[in-house]
C-alpha cells in the first residue's frame, strides 16, 4: 500500500504529494549519512556490519557441510569421523560466537548513532526558526524567520510533531537497522544456499522459492494494507490519548478550580475507547494473518522429505544430505519469506517512515508565515520604530477554520520617542496586530521594524524550565556570563527582590510557584537585562498587576526603551502612552474601522463613547429592567 493510500483510508487529505516509500528511506538514510559529525562513524560502522554479516553466513555456510558429515559418521557409524565431526562443530562455535556479538555491539552503536543524528536533525528542524533562503530575503536580516513549531501548531496539519520526534525516530531507527541487516543476511544467505540445494535437489530449490514467493504475495496483498491501516490508526489514537492527560498536568490549577475531574475522566474515557477499537480491529487482522503465517510455515517440514527422501531410498544420497539439505531449504526459505514474517514490523516501520516524511515536509516549507503575505522584517529608517504600511491581516491557515480578514489597508508608524495603546473589543484583532508585527502571521503589505531591537511579551509570561538566572535571561542561550549582582539589582528594580533569597541558581517549577503578576514582572525584568533592546511589543503584560507595580513597570521601560507599544482595555494604561490606535466594528461582519489618534483626542473620544453608554442606560437600553419571579 502507498502512503497516498494509506492516508485516504485513514480520512487524511495530505496537502502535498506524498513520497513513495523508498524515496523517504533514501531521504533519511542520507540525512543519517550525511550529518558532518556523526556521518562518517555511520558509514564505518555499516561496512563493519556487514563485513560480520559475511562472516556470520560463512559460517554458516561451513556449518551446513560440516553436520551433513556428522550425520554422515553417525549413519556409517564412523567413530573417528563422528569425533572429528564434533570437533568441527566446537571450532565453528567458538568463531561465530564472538562474530555474532561484534555485529549485535556494531548494529546497536550504528542505531544510536543514526538516532542521534535524525532526532538532532527533526529537533533542530522544529524548534529553531529557518534561516531565510532566496537573495530578497537575505538582505532582511532582521526579519522574524517564523518558528517552525508555531507555525505546525497554527496550520494543525501534523499531529503530534514530540511524539514523531521522541519517539517515531527511536522505533523507526531500532526496527530500521535490524531489518536492513536482516535483508542483507538473507541475501548473502540465499548467494550461499541456494547452490547447495541446487546441487542436492533442483526440485527442492525451485519448489521452495515458488513456495516462498506465493507465501509472501498472499499475505502482503490480504493483510498489508489493513495491519498499515490499523497501526498507523493505534499511533494517532495513543498520542491523542496522552495528550489529553499532558493537558491535564498543564492545566491542574484551572480544572482543580473547576473540580473538572470527572469531565477530563470522560474525555480521557472516550479517547481510551477509540484507542481500544484501533487495537480490536488491529488484533482480527492479526490473527487472519498469524492463521496464514502458521499454515504456511507448519507446511514446510514436509518439503524436504518429499524432495530428496526418494533419492536417499533409493541410495543415491547419503542420509546426511536430507540433514543438509533441510538446513539449506529453511534458511533459503526463511529468506525468502522475510517480509511475509515480518509483515507487522514492516507495516509499523511504513507508518513511522511516512509520519517522519510528512513532518518534514511539513517543516520544510519555505519560510513565510501560515497567513499568506509578506513577513514583518524591512528595517524602517528616519527615527521610526514601526512602521505599518498598507497592511490586510488575515487569521491564519488552519486545516479546520476559514481564515478571515481582522484589518484591511492599515498603515501607521511609532517614532522613537513615542509609545502606542492599541485598545478596541474583545476579539477585534489587537493581539493579532502584535503577533503579525513580531513575525508571527504573515500580511499583505508592508511592517517595517528592527526585530533585533525589540522585544515581545505575549499575553501569558512563559516560564522557561530552568533556574532563576535562566528565567531573567530568557531566551539567551549562555546565561553563564550575566553577573549575578547584575541580576539582583532588576529583580529590585521590578519588585521582585523576595526571589533574591530563594536564589539565582535554583531550579523550581516557576510557572506554579510564582503569581501571575510576579511572572509579569519577570518578563520585565528580562527586557531590561539585554541592552539590545529598544523597543516593547506588549500585550496586556500588566493585565496582573496592581496600580503600583504596573506605574513602576512603565516607568522603568520609559527610562530604557525609546518605545513600546501596548494592548490592553484598562484606562489606567492611558497615562503611560503618548498615542492609540482604536479599533472598531459596529457589527462583527463589517469592516474594521481604524483611527490613529494622540491620547487626548482618544480621551475625549473614549469620555463621549462612556458618555453615550450612560445615556443609553438612563433609556434602559443596555440594562433591561430585572425580572423577578
Ligand atoms: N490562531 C488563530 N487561528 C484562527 N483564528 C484566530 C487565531 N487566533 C485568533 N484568531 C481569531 O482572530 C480574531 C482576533 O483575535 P485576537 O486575539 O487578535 O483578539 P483581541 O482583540 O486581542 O481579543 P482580546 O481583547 O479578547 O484578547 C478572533 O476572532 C480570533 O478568534
Amino acid at each position: 500500500m502507498t502512503a497516498a493510500v494509506m492516508a485516504e483510508e485513514l480520512g487524511i487529505t495530505p496537502s502535498r504529494p506524498v513520497d513513495s516509500i523508498w524515496k523517504t528511506v533514501a531521504r533519511l538514510v542520507k540525512l543519517a549519512l550525511a550529518d558532518p559529525d556523526r556521518g562518517w562513524r555511520a558509514i564505518l560502522l555499516s561496512c563493519s556490519v556487514f563485513v560480520l554479516l559475511l562472516g556470520e553466513v560463512a559460517a554458516a555456510g561451513r556449518y551446513s557441510v560440516v553436520q551433513k558429515n556428522l550425520i554422515t559418521a553417525l549413519q556409517a557409524k564412523d567413530k573417528a569421523l563422528f569425533h572429528r565431526g564434533l570437533r568441527n562443530v566446537g571450532r565453528i562455535i567458538l568463531c561465530i560466537s564472538p562474530i555474532i556479538a561484534l555485529r549485535e555491539y556494531a548494529a546497536g552503536v550504528l542505531g544510536m548513532n543514526c538516532r542521534t543524528s535524525l532526532t538532532a536533525y527533526f529537533a533542530r528542524k522544529y524548534l529553531m526558526p529557518q534561516k531565510p533562503k532566496s537573495d530578497s530575503q537575505a538582505g532582511t536580516d532582521q526579519q522574524a524567520a517564523p518558528c517552525p513549531y508555531y507555525a505546525l501548531t497554527l496550520t494543525g496539519e501534523i499531529d503530534n510533531p514530540d511524539q514523531r520526534i521522541c519517539q517515531d525516530v527511536g522505533h523507526l531507527v531500532t526496527s530500521g537497522v535490524s531489518f536492513a541487516q536482516d535483508v542483507v543476511r538473507t541475501s548473502l544467505s540465499i548467494l550461499t544456499f541456494a547452490p547447495v540445494l541446487y546441487s542436492i535437489s533442483p526440485a527442492a530449490c525451485i519448489g521452495g522459492i515458488a513456495y516462498a514467493v506465493t507465501g509472501t504475495v498472499v499475505s502482503a496483498r490480504s493483510f498489508g494494507r489493513l495491519l498499515g491501516v490499523y497501526q498507523l490508526r493505534s499511533l494517532q489514537r495513543e498520542a491523542h490519548l496522552r495528550y489529553t492527560l499532558i493537558r491535564v498536568r498543564e492545566h491542574a490549577e484551572s480544572i482543580a478550580f473547576f473540580e473538572g475531574g470527572a469531565a477530563e475522566f470522560s474525555k480521557f474515557h472516550g479517547g481510551f475507547r477509540n484507542l481500544l477499537e484501533a487495537l480490536y480491529q488491529s488484533v482480527l487482522v492479526a490473527t487472519g494473518y498469524s492463521m496464514l503465517n502458521r499454515t504456511f510455515h507448519w507446511a514446510t517440514f514436509a518439503v524436504i522429505p518429499m524432495l530428496v527422501g526418494p533419492a536417499y531410498l533409493d541410495g543415491r544420497v547419503e542420509f546426511g544430505v536430507i540433514s543438509q539439505a533441510t538446513m539449506a531449504f529453511n534458511i533459503i526459505l526463511e529468506a525468502l519469506t522475510l517480509a511475509m514474517h515480518r509483515l507487522e514490523s514492516l507495516s509499523d516501520l511504513r507508518v513511522r517512515l511516512q509520519r517522519l516524511a510528512q513532518l518534514d515536509d511539513a517543516l520544510s516549507l519555505p519560510p513565510v508565515s501560515p497567513t499568506t503575505g509578506a513577513m514583518a522584517g524591512t528595517i524602517p529608517t528616519d527615527g521610526v520604530l514601526l512602521r505599518f504600511e498598507a497592511v490586510t491581516l488575515r487569521t491564519p491557515q488552519h486545516k479546520d477554520v476559514r481564515p478571515k480578514v481582522l484589518f484591511e489597508d492599515l498603515s501607521f508608524e511609532v517614532l522613537g520617542g513615542q509609545s502606542l495603546l492599541i485598545s478596541g473589543a474583545s476579539g477585534i484583532g489587537k493581539s493579532s496586530l502584535l503577533r503579525a508585527a513580531a513575525g508571527l502571521w504573515g500580511v499583505a503589505g508592508s511592517i517595517q521594524l528592527q526585530r533585533s531591537e525589540v522585544f515581545f511579551m505575549p499575553q501569558k509570561p512563559y516560564m522557561f524550565l530552568g533556574s532563576l538566572r535562566d528565567q531573567l535571561l530568557y531566551p539567551q542561550v549562555d546565561t553563564s556570563s550575566a553577573s549575578s549582582t547584575r541580576l539582583e539589582e532588576v529583580l529590585r528594580a521590578v519588585n521582585l527582590e523576595e526571589l533574591i533569597h530563594v536564589g539565582l541558581e535554583e531550579v523550581k517549577d516557576w510557572a506554579n510557584i510564582l503569581s501571575l503578576g510576579q511572572q509579569q514582572r519577570i518578563n520585565f525584568a528580562r527586557v531590561l537585562l539585554q541592552p539590545s533592546i529598544r523597543f516593547a511589543l506588549m500585550d496586556e503584560c500588566t493585565s496582573a498587576c496592581d496600580p503600583e507595580n504596573e506605574l513602576l513597570l512603565y516607568q522603568l521601560l520609559q527610562q530604557h526603551l525609546r518605545g513600546y507599544v501596548s494592548v490592553g482595555h484598562r484606562p489606567s494604561l492611558q497615562q503611560f502612552h503618548t498615542h492609540a490606535l482604536w479599533l472598531r466594528r459596529s457589527t462583527p461582519t463589517t469592516t474594521t474601522e481604524i483611527d490613529f489618534l494622540i491620547m487626548q483626542e482618544f480621551q475625549e473620544k473614549m469620555i463621549d463613547k462612556f458618555i453615550d453608554c450612560i445615556d443609553k442606560l438612563n433609556y434602559g437600553i443596555l440594562w433591561p429592567e430585572p425580572r423577578l419571579s
